[in-house]
């Protein structure tokens, strides 16, 4: 018999029933709502006369919706379907008893922070929420992704999710990060390897020396972009690091549950002798600070490049390169860090822990934007009331950066935060699709010091010059 893989663990443990085609039932830890993807699925259960199955396992909070800015709990200040939207939120979680962090409890945020940083997410766990970016809580050792509407309201009334089991796939990053290089463009990196498509039908685990240095919050942002690989899930095998992150967290155990927790914690990693259905290995020393020049997160290089013409790809992609080109206004052959940028964003769920927050100040500390709009806008009330303490947030003031509420905010136009037609953003978000941040809005990818020496500059910047 051949070992297991880390997945092939988690999800066995998990098992419920498997039907004779492979169709399963796995258990659910930890189901995470918010706004935008739960209202019909309470409304359902509503009509059925049904209650929340779990709601000790339910943990809901509004991100996408919330404005950012002083005054939000006021629905005057959104737009009449996200106002809806948070209402129908506030009284869900209030009808059916979940846990939940409305707008005014300092602990509100972006649904992916909000779970770690409470310990909702622990090693070992199957997560979900109506998100795809649930990947990120796969950083834990936790099988971890995202469902659809009519799924969640599966969950909800049985805390069950009917699955397929996906192929195991490795992703390893050997060595060690050269100065400037971070987990974002590790993930940045392994998609523009890959593809987006790259991962479909697969979990990947992310593996090697170069992940094993990143700090939680290194490996959040890593597992995060898993989806827009292309994979139902990203993981990395739980290690002291992530013990000591999940220790003495509100929602964690403790005393002899800690102890008994923390042994089968233990034993969730990948074998020896497991099978892999696909493995890539990238050598970290080859990794560069990168950004994107595309539509597509795929569209990456490293700063030092130019920006390339269609023709240099094949068969469909051509014509998608040139329509990438022609919505992101750039010309083939130019100089990426000549491109220049009128917006910088620095938040989301991929970068708005307080190490991104760092990260940035340690770019930003003396300096002055070049840019219309900089702004920071922290994943959490926690984190940014952490990076008030450190005197991050008087860097970025005294830079000229806007200091927000936290939220999903400019990651996507479903809140005041957005871009204007033709605006070209510096942003630490995930998705860079047309439209993304608001219509007409071009989006360049990047890490949050590579986004900060956006700010400086005004233009795509090789953060290691200002190092
Ligand atoms: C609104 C929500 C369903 C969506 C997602 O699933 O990822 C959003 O979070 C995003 O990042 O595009
Ligand atoms: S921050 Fe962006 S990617 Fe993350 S959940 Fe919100 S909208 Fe989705």
């Amino acid at each position: 018999m051949t070992g297991k893989t880390l997945y092939d663990k988690i999800w066995d443990a998990h098992l419920a029933h498997e039907a004779e085609d492979g169709t399963c039932l796995l258990y659910i830890d930890r189901h995470l709502v918010h706004e935008v993807t739960s209202p019909q699925a309470f409304e359902g259960l509503r009509m059925a006369g049904r209650k929340v199955h779990a709601p000790d396992k339910t943990i809901a909070v509004p991100d996408h919706n919330v404005p950012t800015t002083e005054g939000r709990d006021d629905p005057k200040n959104m737009t009449e379907d996200s106002a809806i939207q948070v209402a129908a939120l506030d009284k869900n979680a209030k009808d059916f008893g979940i846990h939940y962090y409305p707008v005014s409890d300092v602990r509100q945020g972006i649904v992916h922070i909000v779970g770690p940083e409470q310990g909702w997410t622990l090693p070992g766990m199957t997560v979900v929420c109506g998100d795809s970016h649930t990947a990120t809580h796969g950083a834990f050792g936790a099988l971890a992704h995202g469902i659809g509407t009519s799924e969640v309201e599966h969950v909800l009334a049985t805390q069950t999710l009917i699955q397929k089991k996906s192929k195991n796939m490795k992703v390893e990053i050997t060595g060690k990060l050269a100065p400037g290089v971070t987990a974002k463009d590790i993930t940045l990196t392994v998609i523009g390897e890959t593809g987006t498509a790259g991962g479909t039908g697969y979990v990947i685990e992310y593996c090697g020396e170069a992940i094993r240095d990143l700090s939680m919050e290194g490996r959040m942002t890593v597992c995060n972009m898993a989806i827009e690989g292309g994979a139902r899930a990203g993981i990395i095998a739980p290690d002291e690091k992530t013990f000591e992150y999940c220790m003495g967290r509100p929602h964690a155990p403790k005393g002899a549950q800690w102890e008994a927790a923390l042994a089968w914690w233990k034993t969730l990693y990948s074998d020896d002798d497991a099978h892999w259905d696909k493995v890539i290995t990238i050598r970290g020393e080859d990794i560069a600070p990168v950004v994107t020049w595309g539509t597509s997160p795929e569209d990456v290089l490293p700063i030092t490049a130019v920006v390339p013409a269609a023709d240099s790809f094949e068969g469909g992609k051509v014509g998608a390169a040139q329509r990438s080109l022609d919505y992101m206004g750039l010309t083939a052959g130019t100089p990426l860090n000549e491109i220049e940028i009128d917006t910088v964003f620095i938040g989301s769920c991929t970068n708005g822990r307080i190490e991104d927050l760092r990260a940035a100040a340690e770019i930003l500390k003396g300096k002055k934007v070049a840019v219309k709009r900089a702004m920071i806008v922290p994943g959490s009330g926690l984190v940014r009331a952490q990076a008030e303490e450190e005197g991050l947030a008087d860097i970025f003031k005294e830079a000229g950066f806007e200091w927000r509420l936290a939220g999903c905010s400019m990651c996507l136009a479903m809140n005041p935060d957005q871009l204007a037609p033709g605006e070209r953003c510096a942003a630490t978000s995930n998705r860079n699709f047309e439209g993304r941040q608001g219509r007409g809005g071009r989006t360049h990818l990047m890490s949050p010091a590579m986004a900060a020496a956006a700010a400086i500059t005004g233009r795509l910047t090789d953060v290691r010059d200002l190092m």
